[in-house]
C-alpha cells in the first residue's frame, strides 16, 4: 500500500558519508535514523518531490530519497533532502522540515557514477514543474512551516 500524502516530517540535520557533495556534487541534508525510523511504515523507499524549510528559513523546492541507496548498498535506511537554494554554509545541527508532496520513482541502481548523477538531475526538474501545480504550491504555506520552535 502507498501511503497518503502530503507528510510531514522534521529534525535535525546530521553528518551521512559526505558523497552528495564531493562525488555526486549534489548536496543532501540526511535526517537520524531516528527521524527515519519513525517514518510511517507503509511510506515506500523512493524518490519523492516536496518542500523543505531550514530553522527558519525561507520554504524552498526539494527533491527527497528514502532508502538504501542501491548504488552504495548503504547498510541503514536513509532520508536525505535536496534543498533547491544555495546556502553560503553548512547546515549540520540546524532543523530541517520537510512535507513529502509527491512520489516519483523507485530508488535505483545504476551502472556509473555519471547516470546516477543524470537521474538526480532530470528528479530535480521534474519537481521543480510539478511544484509549480496551484494544489501543491498551497502546501508551502502549510501551518506546519509556520509554527515557531
Ligand atoms: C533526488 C535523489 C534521487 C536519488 N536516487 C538514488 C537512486 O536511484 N539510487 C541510489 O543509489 N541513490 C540515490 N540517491 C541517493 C544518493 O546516492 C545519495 O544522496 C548520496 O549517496 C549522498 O549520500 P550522503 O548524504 O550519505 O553523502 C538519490 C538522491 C537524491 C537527492
Ligand atoms: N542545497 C543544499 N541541500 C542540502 N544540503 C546542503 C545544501 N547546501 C549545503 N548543504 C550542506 O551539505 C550537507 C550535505 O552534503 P552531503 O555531501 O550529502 O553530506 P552528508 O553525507 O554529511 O549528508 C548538508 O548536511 C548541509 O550541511
Ligand atoms: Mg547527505
Amino acid at each position: 500500500m502507498i501511503h497518503k500524502l502530503p507528510i510531514y516530517v522534521s529534525g535535525e540535520i546530521v553528518r551521512g558519508f559526505g558523497r552528495g557533495s564531493k562525488e555526486l556534487g549534489i548536496p543532501t541534508a540526511n535526517f537520524s535514523l531516528d527521524v527515519v525510523k519513525s517514518l510511517p511504515e507503509s511510506l515506500q523507499t523512493g524518490v519523492y518531490y516536496g518542500w523543505a524549510k531550514v530553522n527558519d528559513s525561507e520554504v524552498y523546492k526539494m527533491v527527497l530519497s528514502v532508502g538504501w541507496n542501491p548504488f552504495y548498498n548503504n547498510k541503514e535506511k536513509s532520508l536525505e533532502t535536496h534543498i533547491m537554494h544555495k546556502f553560503d554554509c553548512d547546515l549540520y545541527g540546524r532543523t530541517l522540515r520537510i512535507c513529502i508532496v509527491g512520489y516519483l520513482r523507485p530508488e535505483q541502481n545504476f551502472k556509473s557514477l555519471d547516470d546516477l548523477i543524470k537521474a538526480i538531475k532530470s528528479d530535480i526538474e521534474a519537481a521543480k514543474t510539478l511544484l509549480d501545480e496551484a494544489e501543491n504550491q498551497k502546501l508551502q504555506h502549510a501551518p506546519f512551516f509556520s509554527t515557531k520552535h
